[in-house]
């Protein structure tokens, strides 16, 4: 079941997905000690910092946090996500003396700026310290060109069937070489929610939503809703479906 809530703007959305991430945090955390979530890049870091960040019923120290995709990067660079969640989140919620969360990074000395050899490494490192059964939540990102986490429309990694964590060094979006989740491990993964905002999405949103032979990753990932048991569900803003056709409600 795919499930679209849809606000006015991001303000309202961050309050809203605030809301169901501890939704998702308090069912995991009355049957065991741990929270799996793996945030994306983008503005949905933004919306992340507004809902979380002076929010007194998220339980910081029983996070892990892991990343969708992740820039093959050093840690302080701008590209890194991260960088970005680092210089968000991290660093005001350790100014403000709360115990944080565990992050899961790339391994940054692997990486070597002209030889890309090693990339396939680092995935093969980041996939080992993934949970084999998925992650409790998976927050997703949305490109204007349909694609999610680094998983590109008509790039081979849509067809990956045995890696958990791929890399690539041929994004078409920058920088090229990156790391991604693939759909195989999305599948196992108990609840994939999208958070996609403005009118440079509403093109490729049409096709996802109104096209069932739509090829775009993100309506790849919508195909999965059977498969994860908490379903896959969209956090949007009004202009990023208007004109859809699509039942909208509010979480
Ligand atoms: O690695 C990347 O290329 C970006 O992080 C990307 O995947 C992002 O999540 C989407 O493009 C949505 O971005 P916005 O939310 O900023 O529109």
């Amino acid at each position: 079941m795919v499930k679209v809530y849809s606000y006015k703007d991001n303000d309202a959305i961050a309050k809203s997905l605030a809301k169901f991430i501890i939704a998702q945090q308090d069912s995991v955390l009355a049957t065991r000690d741990q929270f799996n979530i793996a945030i994306s890049g983008g503005s949905l870091v933004n919306i992340l910092t507004k809902g979380l960040l002076d929010n007194k019923d998220i339980n910081w120290s029983k996070w892990v946090i892991y990343f969708s995709d992740e820039r093959i990067v050093p840690l302080n660079d701008k590209d890194s996500n991260f960088g970005a969640f680092e210089k968000e989140v991290l660093a005001p919620l350790a100014h403000h003396g709360k115990i944080g969360p565990t992050i899961v990074t790339i391994n940054e000395s692997l990486i070597h700026s002209s030889d890309h050899s090693t990339d396939a490494k680092i995935a093969q490192e980041y996939e080992s310290k993934l949970p084999v059964n998925g992650l409790d939540l998976v927050l997703l990102g949305a490109g204007p060109d349909g694609h999610t986490c680094s998983l590109f429309p008509g790039h081979k990694l849509l067809n990956e069937k045995t890696l958990n964590v791929a890399s690539l060094d041929d994004s078409p979006k920058l920088p090229p070489r990156r790391i991604t989740l693939t759909f195989k491990y999305l599948a196992k993964c108990s609840t994939l929610a999208f958070v996609a905002t403005g009118a440079s999405k509403q093109a490729s949103l049409k096709d996802v939503f109104e096209n069932s032979e739509s090829k775009l990753p993100c309506a790849l990932v919508n195909k999965l809703a059977n498969d994860v048991k908490g379903g896959v569900c969209w956090f949007v803003d009004d202009a990023a479906v208007e004109g859809i056709q699509i039942e909208k409600s509010q979480y």
